[in-house]
């Protein structure tokens, strides 16, 4: 397997509003996408881009916040309640040769590769098998379409 781009910084918030008023106010943020609500992976999302190079596309800041009684993020915000960097995204050329990978090393992958928020293939990996880092590995996308919003 070959470690592709950086896809994302995930960051977990008690509140995307006031996140969304701190990358624009504070961090003078050129870009910041309209929030929308995953319901089947249990979070509210909302994108920030940053610059990238010669155009391309630069890693975003996925902002998260909890979305129903069973977020999977409920714990963190526990634990971090003014949020924080969450996980790594990074990008692969194919998504099954790297779940093979992964199983392959022993690594515990959370649940099945399932459509994450830019509409390709993804799946996480224990942070406890990958340096302390929950780390999310995503199929690099075939077209620009993820990129509407
Ligand atoms: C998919 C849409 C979008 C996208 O990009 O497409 C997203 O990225 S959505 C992101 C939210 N979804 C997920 O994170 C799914 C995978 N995550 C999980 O299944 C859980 O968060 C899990 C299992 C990593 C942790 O769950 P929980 O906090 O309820 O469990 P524990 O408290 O038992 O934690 C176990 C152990 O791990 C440490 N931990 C938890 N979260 C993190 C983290 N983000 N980074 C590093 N370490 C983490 C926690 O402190 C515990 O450690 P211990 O030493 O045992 O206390
Ligand atoms: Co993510």
């Amino acid at each position: 397997m070959k470690l592709g781009r950086l896809n994302h910084i995930g960051v977990a918030t008690p509140s995307i509003e006031e996140s969304i008023s701190y990358y624009r106010d504070v961090m003078g943020a050129g870009r910041i996408r309209d929030p929308f609500e995953m319901e089947e992976q249990g979070v509210k999302v909302c994108f920030v881009d940053t610059p990238g190079e010669n155009g391309t596309f630069g890693t975003q800041i996925e902002l998260i916040e909890p979305l129903g009684e069973d977020s999977p993020i409920h714990g963190f915000l526990a634990k971090n309640p003014a949020g924080g960097q969450h996980h790594l995204c990074y990008e692969v050329e194919d998504i099954d040769e790297a779940r093979s990978w992964f199983e392959g090393l022993g690594k515990r992958i959370l649940g099945p590769t399932r459509i994450g928020a830019h509409g390709s293939p993804i799946f996480f990996l224990h942070p406890k098998d990958m340096m302390g880092q929950l780390t999310e590995i995503m199929e690099t996308p075939k077209d620009d379409t993820h990129w509407s919003n």
